[in-house]
């Protein structure tokens, strides 16, 4: 297939973007370089920089494209607090663009990368597709909002859409993985403090309901997320919009996350333990049962796994001070 893949220069996109390369699709990436990197986009693919309201429409234009998976968004959730008229500008008002866009070029499939935020506090756990979405923040409400556009233009266009919402994505996948800036993350956050980086990383919180007090979440390796990507790409039905959360179905706690990255660096890493960050739940943690039965997807890489192979690739890069 022809794929058009926005923010194929980021964490998430350039890691699926390698892997459809590699199962013989042939891909453009169209990315404004906000936040991803030019070096990330898979050899083999052409890189489109422009945002999508300049560029989606000129590169669909000709009609040769099959479908279109969509990454490109700002992501951050405390920046969307401090700043929502920007998040639901460049996440609503950007993708809105991008289906318009779409929808005069005659593409109608779509794989949109949505997210756990959508749900705000969970009301069980795990979370199934059909609990109550809540948000708590404005990314989780931008991210929500597309869902449901999605759903207009699956009823209305005829579009063949899937949203997948990602819980917490962790790992890398040849030679590709997280450079955010600044990072957020808390696996790449620990890493940095290994690398010598930071002095020590900031625990936020250790009073939740939870069996060691902090928080707990459900971490997914990119290379399983990438795996996801290319079955709900074919699993893309004219006038359907089908919704699936990509979890591993287990949760880690942060503490046991340090853990963790203590045994695979062989570092201390000092914690200071911080007031909560504003808009944490206690406990995300994913039922993914509905991908696994309706399209045999399931998590294969564990919690070792991910913090090893971020590691591997935090390692490879040039300290921040020689960049
Ligand atoms: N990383 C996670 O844990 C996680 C969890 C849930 C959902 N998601 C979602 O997955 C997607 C990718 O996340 P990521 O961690 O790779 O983020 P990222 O910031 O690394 O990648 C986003 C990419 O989109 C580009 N971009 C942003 N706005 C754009 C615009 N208007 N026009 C063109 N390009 C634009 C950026 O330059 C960047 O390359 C996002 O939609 C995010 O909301 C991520
Ligand atoms: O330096 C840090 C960074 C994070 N944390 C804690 O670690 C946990 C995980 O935090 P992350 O920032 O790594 O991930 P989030 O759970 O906040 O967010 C991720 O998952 C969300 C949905 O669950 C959204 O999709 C969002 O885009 C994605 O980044 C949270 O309890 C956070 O407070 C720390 O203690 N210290």
């Amino acid at each position: 297939m022809k794929l058009l893949v926005t923010g194929g220069a980021g964490y998430v996109g350039s890691t699926v973007a390698a892997r459809l390369v590699a199962a013989g699709h042939t891909v453009v990436v169209l990315d404004d370089l906000s936040t991803g990197h030019a070096d990330a986009v898979p050899a083999g693919s052409e890189l489109v920089v422009a945002s999508l309201r300049k560029g989606a429409a000129d590169v669909l234009a000709d009609g040769s494209f099959d479908a279109v998976l969509h990454f490109a968004a700002k992501s951050v959730t405390g920046e969307s607090v401090a700043r929502p008229g920007y998040y639901w500008d460049q996440n609503l008002g950007e993708s809105l663009a991008l289906f318009d866009a779409m929808r005069r070029a005659g593409v109608g499939r779509i794989v949109f990368s949505s997210t756990a935020a959508t749900y705000g506090n969970p009301e069980n756990t795990p979370i199934r597709e059909t609990d109550p979405t809540r948000p708590v923040s404005p990314y989780g409400a931008t991210k929500l909002a597309i869902d449901t556009a999605l759903s207009s233009y699956a009823e209305l266009h005829g579009f063949g859409a899937v949203s997948l919402r990602y819980f917490n994505v962790a790992g890398a996948h040849e030679g590709l993985g997280e450079r955010h800036e600044p990072e957020t993350h808390l696996i790449a956050n620990v890493l940095a403090v290994a690398l010598g980086h930071k002095s020590e990383v900031s625990l936020f919180g250790t009073d939740y309901p939870t069996p060691d007090g902090t928080c707990v979440r459900d971490y997914i390796h990119v290379s399983d997320l990438a795996e996801a990507h290319l079955l709900a790409l074919n699993a893309c039905e004219p006038g359907r919009h089908r919704v699936y959360n990509l979890g591993s179905g287990s949760g880690h706690s942060v503490a046991e996350v340090i853990e963790v990255c203590r045994k695979v660096t062989g570092h201390p890493i000092p914690v200071r333990t911080c007031p909560r960050r504003d808009g944490d739940p206690s406990v995300l943690v994913a039922s993914s049962e509905k991908i696994f039965r309706e399209l045999g997807w399931t998590a294969e890489r564990d919690l070792l796994t991910m913090v090893s192979d971020a590691w591997a690739f935090a390692r490879s890069l040039p300290h921040p001070d020689q960049t």
